[in-house]
């Protein structure tokens, strides 16, 4: 058995190498094992091979073609650990003419692609989808070193996003095998001589732009309703969570997808980004991130954008409030991933009379935060970049400089940056209004309930929001006057379960995810009327 082992501990120290070899050997269509073993320390054979088609010495190959290859920039994107700052990983910084080869081969993938049988596509992701779960832990590890995404939740990240994809095959199938048959008699002055038969088809190259906070999650929102509905794709991945994007489409290439089919460039933004938003090989484009989504949608041609941007989301708090359920949902919803979520609670928006309560309970629960490393599983773990912190610590001066309470010490080494309430905000202080991205969160002590819908409608954003008071009535009412895409009730802002619709409104987005409306935007009605010579009524 044991010359069935193999060790590459160069490679294991780039999280690529995490699995042991054992007998029961491999299937697959690109000798994918069946099963893994999460040794840490050795690896199947075929594993071997796999990891070494990805990497070429220390930096990762893009994906195009069906093949692993290097830039012929011969550049390298270098990609920062937040925790120790210095270079962890490179990735290929991808040329335009890069581009327009994979534009081309998508172009001409999708065609066959959109021939093969509804089921057969769902096979593949269903296969691709228990790759990825086999596959958690090199991937989960990309995501700890890249983004210093705490370790557990970063495995988290990989499992819901297998689910994703499985849930996707799953109701792809159902509902693009559904149509509509329309008869013309029903429209004023028609006989029924025309039999209308409408379809969903595909759009054709969906460009997938996830953001460095979920790149595998919010990548394969994107990948799995544009490959079922019968498109081909192409990834962009952020910088930081590039290579955890690689491993992922690594298990679709695994999964055995035809050549083509997918795609993923890495590059600068500025040297491929607006070069490939303004491909005219794209047909739709799904992104999800900042106010460069705004940019993009400014400059992308007549196509179907799915925009998922940046949010600030609300959370009024009612004096009926059960404040030890505020409290804990405050902790989740403002400082789970260091508050780096698109939904994360943003500003807390609660009522002068229960304020004082309110602001110690959440205090007691901010002190027992743990602050450090995401290997060793902190609650706050450092945010992404250098450049992320500094601006983060602006908001922090000007709420300082404003008269803040701070309700802890301003803390911050490097990228790390200690939890902290700021109490008796006021809407004259950039935090009241600008997305921190950080573990850094205002209150703001409101007088009447009218004030606090007012400070929700006013901000450009209306990603979610949450209202918490025992009735349900007023919840109701509250919830209608908040000028946001979602909003819970006596809970935190989330964008899951997957499949319920996420959409925001104002700056924060255009059209509606989650996975039913992410496969019916990426596809187009097509109808075929049927014109009969005499008009024709069923009798029965
Ligand atoms: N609404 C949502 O569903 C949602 C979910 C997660 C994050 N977000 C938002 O994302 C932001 C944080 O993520 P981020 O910092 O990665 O966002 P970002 O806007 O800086 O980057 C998002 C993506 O755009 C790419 N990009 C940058 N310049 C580009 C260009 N010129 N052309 C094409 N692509 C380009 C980046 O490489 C990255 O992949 C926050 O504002 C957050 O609220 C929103």
């Amino acid at each position: 058995m044991s010359q069935l082992f193999c060790s590459f501990h160069a490679l294991e120290s780039k999280g690529l190498l995490h699995f042991s070899l054992n007998q029961q050997q491999v299937g697959g269509n690109r000798g994918v094992p069946t099963s893994y073993m999460a040794n840490h320390s050795v690896l199947r054979i075929s594993s071997c091979k796999a990891n070494s088609e990805i990497l070429d010495g220390e930096a990762y190959k893009y994906y195009a073609d069906g093949e692993w290859k290097k830039s012929s920039s011969g550049k390298l994107v270098p990609i920062i650990n937040p925790t120790t700052r210095k270079v962890h990983y490179k990735v290929q910084a991808c040329t335009q003419e890069e581009v327009n080869k994979v534009m081309e081969t998508a172009k001409i993938a999708q065609k066959s692609w959109a021939k093969t049988p509804l089921w057969k596509r769902a096979e593949l992701l269903h296969k691709a989808a228990s790759i990825l779960k086999e596959y958690k832990t090199p991937i989960a590890e990309s995501l700890v070193k890249e983004i210093a995404k705490p370790a557990k939740d970063a495995v988290t990240e990989v499992v819901r996003s297998g689910d994703l994809v499985s849930y996707c095959a799953e109701e792809g199938v159902r509902i693009l095998g559904e149509g509509k048959f329309l008869v013309s008699d029903s429209f004023p002055g028609n006989d029924r001589t025309k039999y209308c038969l409408t379809s969903k088809i595909p759009l054709g190259v969906v460009l997938a732009i996830p953001p460095f906070n979920y790149p595998v999650n919010l990548a394969v929102s994107k990948i799995a309703p544009a490959l079922i509905a019968g498109n081909s794709l192409v990834l962009k991945p952020p910088t930081q969570g590039a290579v955890s994007c690689l491993h992922m489409v690594h298990c679709f290439h695994l999964a055995g997808f035809p050549k083509g089919l997918i795609s993923c460039v890495t590059g600068k933004g500025s040297e491929i980004g607006d070069f490939l938003t303004m491909h005219p090989g794209v047909s739709c484009i799904s992104f999800t991130g900042g106010d460069t989504g705004i940019a993009i949608s400014k400059k992308a041609g007549m196509i179907p954008l799915q925009m998922e941007l940046g949010g600030k989301d609300a959370c009024i708090v009612l004096e009926d409030a059960d404040l030890d359920l505020v409290a804990a949902n405050i902790i989740k919803g403002g400082f789970s991933y260091s508050g780096q979520r698109c939904t994360a609670v943003k500003v807390v928006l609660v009522m002068e009379s229960v304020a004082d309560a309110l602001v110690e309970k959440v205090n007691k629960r901010v002190a027992k935060l743990t602050v450090g490393p995401p290997e060793e599983n902190s609650d706050i773990t450092p945010v992404v970049s250098e450049s992320s912190a500094n601006f983060i610590e602006g908001l922090v001066v000007d709420a300082k400089q404003k008269g803040a309470t701070f309700c802890q010490e301003y803390k911050r080494d490097g990228n790390l940056i200690w939890p902290l309430l700021l109490d008796n905000v006021r809407p004259d202080m950039r935090i009241a209004w600008e997305e921190p991205f950080g573990p850094v969160l205002p209150v703001i002590r409101i007088t009447s309930v009218e004030e606090g819908i007012h400070h929700c409608n006013a901000s450009n954003f209306g990603l979610q929001g949450c209202v918490f008071t025992k009735d349900i009535n007023k919840a109701i009412l509250i919830g209608d006057a908040m000028e946001t895409g979602t909003v819970q009730i006596n809970s935190a802002p989330a964008r899951g379960p997957d499949h319920f619709p996420f959409q925001g409104i104002k700056d924060s987005g255009i059209g509606s995810q989650g996975i039913t409306n992410s496969i019916n935007m990426m596809t187009k009605i097509k109808t075929t009327v049927i014109n009969l010579p005499t008009p024709s009524y069923s009798m029965g």
